[in-house]
């Protein structure tokens, strides 16, 4: 119950000076408590004596008396001044309707105060002892916490720190490993990228530039034979490994020559083991050498140069040769089953070379094996003349094989540029049942002989195998882009060329595609190439055109130099459906035909390809596909009659060198019977003429 009574008291002086520093101004609107009051007497050190010497629970703790109900406090029993407590315009009725009410002593912190007693009677003390405490208490285990958790933390942080500073530590060490790794792959990268650059830049050179002539420049197989030496070297030294283990060091002219054929087919394998000499050991087995050995003891050899010959199947003809003329080109019985064996690896050998020809086999058979010539040697008096297998009846993609009999021998082998003492020999000494194989690309530029004193007493023989055919004198090799396409050789009836000009196509759809050395021993050399050159949209001036023909024309500068002996006939581009790209077309035209015309009899164009071209220029429709494969205008691509047409064109230009060839070779013929052309001349020709070649009865 709240309990009212009327403040009579007045302060005294003492008590004006209090623990409430402010003094009521006695006015309603309430007391002025920013004054500063004066402090006099008392140890202010001690608040709690302090508090309790003028704590007086029945006067309001403003000290002042002012004429106003006090109230008292539910709880402590303190009195207010109604004003004091901003209980305004509140009279005793209505204080006396207060159930409870607390005063701000006790409301002077959100803790719980304590209870009431006689020691600790002060209010304003025991609360803000109360509080201090608490807050003490709550610091103390706000801080106890505290320093619990930091120390926890502390110590986590601590393993944590020193486990951090372990691995960074480690971090370090690897870093540093890590650096001095990353210098060294550095050092050695920049190496290598410096050699590889200088190779680079060799290998650009050679190709870039023309080639010398054939008896000063080293040939496109040599120096690749000397780069993979080089890499061989390198590879061994850091190997590590018996310079034995390595393949032999026969020169290699061109791919495959003079090294040993790839594995045979798994039934006969035993007898194929491939050796570090580049000879296959035991070709053959021993009851067949005795068969063989048995049929050329019965045979007709006719004496050489050093040794003597007989030949089987095919005649083979070259320079100074003698052997019999046979009356059948069929292999005797018993040669056969080793010319089965031999076809084997020439089939391989064909297909590792032209892998796209491998899945139309019966369009594109491998050249086989049709001739046999034998060599007798009898003893140490006996050799072989230094000389190549490049006659032109040899198939240009066949190989030449040679199977030993009897005594070995040592074959030297030297480039053909180095007479008459020959550097940089290699040999090899194939024994009894042993074969060994050459490309006939490699003919063109490396020879091979047998000296004196390299056989031992008793009998050599040595048959050597090859595809041969008169045709071969009119062997044709195509570099050519999608329009030759459809154009075949062979003898079946896809056969664009026949039967009488054999040859084999290469896929340029570029023109720093063409291959120069896939060429090498064809006596014909077609090139229609460029149109994807000239129609790239980088491909805009002149000058670019010009370029393109200059680099077409150092193409069939390094084919001449590589074949000597071949006709190079190049194709001018075909006209499109585009008539912008015409113009590009017939400039390019232009610069290939005055290009070619300064090359010498050599080299020429094909022509009649302005039968091609409408009256506008345009590719005809007739001649040339309407869509493409996707579906779209088809600008460029001839269609099968189209392709007839174009490969009529190059037969005629080739055939009219092989005519050319054909009536040179009657001519020299006649010529050789002196007698018949000059009865001839006599009998058929006028008298005038007669003057003229001065030819006398
Ligand atoms: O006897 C030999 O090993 C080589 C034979 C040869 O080169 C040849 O007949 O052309
Ligand atoms: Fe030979």
């Amino acid at each position: 119950m709240i309990r009212l009574s009327f403040c009579e008291s007045r302060v005294s002086p003492r008590q004006q000076v209090g623990f409430w520093s402010g003094s009521g101004s006695g006015s309603r609107t309430g007391s002025s408590r920013g004054e500063k009051s004066k402090i006099t007497e008392v140890d202010l050190s001690d608040t709690e004596s302090l508090c309790r010497s003028l704590w007086n629970s029945d006067k309001c703790p403003c000290n002042n008396s002012l004429d106003s109900w006090l109230i008292d406090c539910s709880n402590c029993k303190q009195y207010w001044h109604l004003d004091c407590v901003t209980l305004y315009g509140l009279d005793d009725a209505d204080i006396n309707k207060l159930v409870k009410w607390r005063c701000p002593f006790c409301y002077v912190a959100p803790v719980s105060t304590s209870q009431f007693t006689q020691d600790d009677s002060c209010l304003t003390c025991r609360n803000t002892r109360t509080l201090r405490d608490a807050n003490h208490a709550f610091e103390v285990a706000a801080a106890a916490s505290h320093i619990k958790n930091t120390a926890a933390n502390n110590e986590d942080d601590l393993t944590s720190h020193s486990s951090a500073i372990a691995s960074e530590n480690a971090m370090k060490c690897i870093e540093s490993e890590f650096k001095q790794l990353s210098d060294r792959c550095n050092h050695m990268f920049h190496d290598v990228s410096k050699n590889v650059a200088k190779l680079e830049t060799e290998i650009t050179k050679f190709i870039s530039q023309p080639l010398a002539t054939s008896s000063t420049i080293e040939t496109h197989s040599v120096l690749l034979q000397r780069i993979s030496d080089q890499l061989e070297t390198i590879s061994k030294k850091q190997a590590n490994t018996a310079p034995t283990a390595q393949r032999p060091s026969h020169p290699v002219p061109s791919a495959g020559a003079f090294e040993a054929p790839p594995p045979p087919p798994p039934t006969t394998a035993k007898h194929h083991q491939k050796s570090n000499d580049g000879l296959l050991h035991e070709f053959i087995d021993e009851h067949m050498s005795t068969s063989i050995i048995g049929l050329l003891q019965a045979s007709d050899f006719k004496s050489e140069n050093g040794r003597s010959t007989v030949s089987f199947g095919e005649p083979y003809t070259y320079t100074g040769s003698k052997s019999s003329r046979n009356a059948t080109t069929s292999f005797p019985d018993v040669l056969q089953p080793v010319v089965d064996k031999i076809n084997a690896l020439q089939k391989d050998l064909f297909y590792s070379n032209h892998p796209d020809l491998k899945k139309h086999e019966n369009r594109h058979p491998a050249p086989l094996i049709n001739s046999c010539l034998v060599n007798r040697y009898t003893g140490p008096e006996s050799f072989l003349p230094s000389h190549s297998d490049n006659e032109i009846t040899i198939h240009p993609e066949s190989s030449i094989f040679t199977l030993s009999l009897g005594q070995p021998a040592t074959v030297k082998f030297s480039g053909i540029d180095q007479e008459p003492e020959p550097a940089n020999d290699t040999e090899i000494t194939p024994g009894h049942r042993s074969l060994y194989h050459m490309t006939r690309k490699s003919q063109d530029f490396f020879k091979h002989a047998i000296d004196k004193g390299s056989i031992a007493d008793g009998t050599r023989y040595s048959l050597t195998f090859r595809c041969v055919s008169w045709k071969n004198r009119n062997s044709t090799c195509i570099i050519g882009d999608s329009n030759t396409g459809m154009l075949n050789f062979g003898t079946n009836k896809r056969s664009t060329f026949g039967e009488l000009m054999p040859g084999q196509k290469y896929w340029a759809p570029c023109i720093r595609d063409i291959k120069p050395e896939s060429c090498i021993s064809f006596s014909n050399v077609v090139i229609l190439c460029g149109i994807n050159d000239v129609k790239k949209s980088e491909v805009n001036s002149q000058e670019d055109i010009r370029n393109l023909g200059n680099s077409l024309i150092n193409k069939i500068k390094q084919i001449k130099q590589l074949n000597p002996k071949c006709y190079v006939s190049v194709c001018p581009l075909l006209p499109t459906k585009s008539r912008e790209l015409n113009q590009k077309v017939n400039f390019f035209n232009c610069v290939l035909a005055s290009k070619v015309a300064s090359m010498g009899p050599g080299v020429q164009c094909v022509e009649g390809f302005h039968g091609f071209a409408e009256h506008d220029g345009t590719l005809v429709g007739s001649l040339s596909k309407t869509l493409d494969r996707h579906g779209g205008l088809d600008i460029l691509h001839l269609n099968p009659y189209g392709a007839r047409v174009l490969a009529g064109l190059i037969k005629g230009r080739l055939n009219r060198n092989f005519n050319l060839y054909i009536f040179c070779y009657i001519l020299v013929v006649l010529m050789i019977r002196d007698n018949l052309v000059k009865l001839a001349c006599l009998y058929l020709l006028p008298t005038s003429y007669q003057s003229y070649f001065k030819i006398s009865p």
